[in-house]
């Protein structure tokens, strides 16, 4: 998965000049809607957020109440130690008084406003040059000098979703509210755009918010993951804990791990935990965090990302022998499904870099690693 927080870190360019300003967004919420109930608490500090999750787990829910399209039954949140809502206190700030930005799946243009008149849009109050000069500074940051006079209509849908990012950004909010916004978008022009928006985030400084279905395009961007499922948060942390050791099989799922083992823990020592395989009646050894302690004989599920499978030259430690049953090339890898001999109903996918081996056809014994330090241990 591509990293844009690196590769901008890689070419020393900084988020971190705040002016003193500290960019902390707090949301601790609950609403009812009928068949659905949203409870959800989370807190970033100047950091892009993803809220990942599958269709109606109440991503969209969660944006509008922070941006105050909703108003939630019971909690707080606060931005920048200003209370938008608070339902104890009575507080609920309406959306035009939050700074917050906020950019749709569609655009949501004004078709009869230009480029420039939409991103001035928010930014009336402001003098006519001071007006020019920040459209301008977004029009060119936005990559979309030339355009300012063009009608929505004349433009493809990338340099529309540029235009609603721009717009959203004109009166500076605190933070910025994304909704699916790449959703429309063919894959060339979202990744594209997710670069530009990772470049941009150096410009704006502020918190970012910003849902999606998808993995990768989460990871690409954002600094945090949160894990939602039927408007519950069912992890929230660093991506690559989140990605790397999702807390509950249900977590594990929608972050897109494929690679599931069922086994009896037998040991402990430290942060070092042996698991005895159901069904390969052998042990492997997983590195669990934050000195965890699982009791001796609890079943557990060992998980593992098909792409940190490794096929090895010779047997060792957490390596087994397996057969490949099928193989699909891609373009830069080859996804084999394992069986095991003996063993009925243990499947097993592996994403191998091309690189590291010709393609293998089904019916290949090999041996397969299980790295300690990837595979994660759900209790
Ligand atoms: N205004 C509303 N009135 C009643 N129910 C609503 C309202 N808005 C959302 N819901 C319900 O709340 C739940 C969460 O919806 P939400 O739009 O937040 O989901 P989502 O996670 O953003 O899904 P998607 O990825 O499909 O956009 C759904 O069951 C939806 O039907």
């Amino acid at each position: 998965m591509v990293d844009y927080q690196k590769t901008a870190a890689d070419r020393g360019a900084s988020s971190l000049e705040t002016g003193g300003v500290d960019f902390m967004l707090e949301v601790n919420i609950k609403k009812e809607l009928p068949g659905f109930s949203l409870d959800v608490a989370f807190s970033i500090e100047r950091e892009i957020l993803a809220i990942l999750g599958p269709s109606g787990c109440g991503k969209s829910l969660t944006i509008q109440c922070i941006a105050g399209l909703v108003r939630p039954d019971q909690g707080r949140i606060v931005l920048n130690g200003k209370v938008l809502y608070d339902g104890q206190l009575g507080i609920n700030l309406p959306p035009q008084s939050r700074k917050v930005g906020l950019v749709f799946q569609n655009y949501a243009l004004f078709p009869h406003l230009t480029v420039g008149e939409n991103v001035a849009f928010g930014i009336q109050h402001l003098s006519k040059a001071e007006i020019k000069d920040k459209v301008t500074i977004l029009l060119q940051k936005m990559k979309l000098q030339g355009l300012e006079g063009r009608y929505p209509h004349q433009l493809s849908g990338g340099q529309q979703q540029r235009v609603a990012l721009a717009r959203a950004l004109a009166p500076e909010p605190e933070l910025l509210l994304l909704d699916e916004p790449f959703s429309a978008l063919d894959t060339q022009v979202k990744e594209q755009l997710l670069y530009e928006l990772y470049e941009l985030h150096n410009y704006y400084r502020g918190s970012v918010l910003f849902v999606t279905h998808n993995v990768a395009e989460a990871y690409s961007l954002c600094s945090k993951m949160a894990v939602y499922g039927g408007g519950k948060l069912l992890q929230f942390g660093g991506k690559q804990d989140v990605v790397e050791g999702p807390a509950t099989l249900e977590a594990a799922k929608l972050l897109g791990v494929e690679n599931f083992l069922q086994g009896i823990v037998t040991w402990q020592e430290g942060n070092e935990v042996w698991v005895l395989v159901k069904g390969l009646d052998r042990e492997v050894k997983a590195v669990v965090g934050d000195n965890k302690k699982i009791a001796k004989n609890q079943p557990v599920i060992l998980g593992i990302r098909s792409e940190f499978l490794r096929i090895t030259a010779s047997s060792s430690e957490n390596t087994f022998s397996a057969t490949v049953s099928q193989v699909v090339e891609e373009v830069t890898n080859y996804t084999y499904c394992f069986n095991f001999p003996d063993v009925q109903d243990l499947h097993l996918v592996a994403r191998i870099p091309k690189q590291e081996g010709a393609l293998l056809n089904p019916g290949s014994a090999v041996y397969l690693n299980l790295p300690q330090d990837k595979l994660f241990i759900i209790t």
